[in-house]
């Protein structure tokens, strides 16, 4: 059995597109002997997610995100590299892969157009062979969580969107594989729909120990989902680490208020921590740009140090944080 769910190791696809030289004589010459040029979509891409782990696979549009996910499902092979999922090489052997995992892609729908969703439901039953039992009590526990009984009946091509994605991941966990990729899942949901699908997901990997590698653009979820994130940028890995390290490097901009029993107290430096101004008994931090501690950790140092009244932090967005790692990692792939 392998420490990693999903294991990718220097993984790189590149595709070729046709281009047209200008001109009518160029269009002719490019009919006969047309110009390749390759796009490196993925580029030497390694990192790990660990069983019952939930990754937020992050990157602006054109990154490279979906290419990745599309190798780890076994719709494409990779130009060069290695890459397992459940110990299986997926673009190898594509059953057993689809065995062990379940696939969401927000923009698209995997069940049956014409069909009621509940008859898609069985057809998937009868494919990956799962008992009646099991099937229907799985069913009643996405019931449960996604309240799909009120349309499960409905063709699909009926429903709205955020009931459709509903269907779509119970769909795509009724064989309850360990592992799930969720490309873009709560795309154009509005709020309440989305608060519901993240309880959902929490659900599968905390009570279900399901491994699940999340790509999306909305930072409200990887803040509420992830607590490790990669981010790629033209195909290349710019970044693998836990929320806490992206903040401590791209977010130092948090703010800490303390209010001191005693009015006069001496302030003392601490850490990573500067004094940013004070105002009678208030004293107000920020980080001093070393690169130093979490808000979570200066907050644990201003308390044990000073005898405080009251406490108040304000934290960076992690939009404001991630934008600010986007930034770093240099022109967003669209732009080159
Ligand atoms: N079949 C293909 N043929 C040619 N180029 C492709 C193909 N599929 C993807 N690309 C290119 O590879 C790059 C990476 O695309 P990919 O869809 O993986 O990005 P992404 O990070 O998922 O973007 P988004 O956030 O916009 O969905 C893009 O420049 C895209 O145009």
């Amino acid at each position: 059995m392998n420490a990693s769910s999903i294991e990718v190791r220097g993984l790189s696809r590149t595709f070729y597109t046709t281009v047209r030289r200008p001109g009518f004589v160029g269009g002719l010459r490019s009919l006969v002997n047309p110009d390749r040029v390759p796009k490196h979509a993925v580029s030497d891409v390694s990192f790990d997610v660990a069983p019952g782990e939930l990754l937020a696979l992050l990157g602006p549009n054109g990154a490279g995100k979906s290419t990745t996910i599309k190798i780890l499902t076994g719709i494409l092979t990779p130009t060069s590299g290695e890459a397992r999922v459940a110990g299986v090489v997926p673009y190898q052997e594509r059953e057993r892969n689809a065995r062990n995992i379940g696939a969401v892609f927000g923009q698209r729908t995997q069940l049956w157009w014409d069909l009621p969703v509940r008859e898609s439901f069985s057809i998937l039953r009868d494919i990956y062979e799962v008992p009646q039992a099991q099937h229907a009590s799985r069913l009643q526990e996405f019931d449960d969580l996604l309240e799909l009984s009120s349309f499960w009946d409905t063709r699909v091509r009926h429903l709205s969107l955020g009931q459709r994605v509903r269907c779509d991941l119970a769909a795509a966990l009724l064989h309850d594989p360990p592992v799930v990729f969720l490309d873009e899942p709560t795309i154009g949901m509005d709020v309440v729909v989305k608060e519901q699908v993240r309880e959902f997901l929490r659900h599968q990997v905390e009570e279900r120990g399901r491994t699940v590698l999340l790509t999306t653009h909305d930072m409200t979820e990887v803040a509420r989902l992830a607590e490790r994130v990669v981010l790629i940028n033209h195909g290349r890995l710019v970044l693998d680490g836990t929320l806490d390290e992206i903040r401590r490097k791209f977010g130092s901009t948090w703010q800490i208020r303390a209010t001191l029993a005693d009015a006069h107290a001496e302030a003392v430096s601490l850490p990573g921590i500067a004094l940013v101004r004070r105002d009678g008994p208030q004293l107000v931090f920020g980080p001093d740009g070393t690169g130093g501690p979490t808000v979570h950790q200066a907050l644990k140092q201003v308390i044990e140090r000073y005898e405080v009244t009251e406490i108040a932090m304000d934290e960076a967005e992690l939009e404001d944080v991630m934008r600010a790692a986007y930034v770093q990692a240099g022109p967003r792939a669209e732009e080159t």
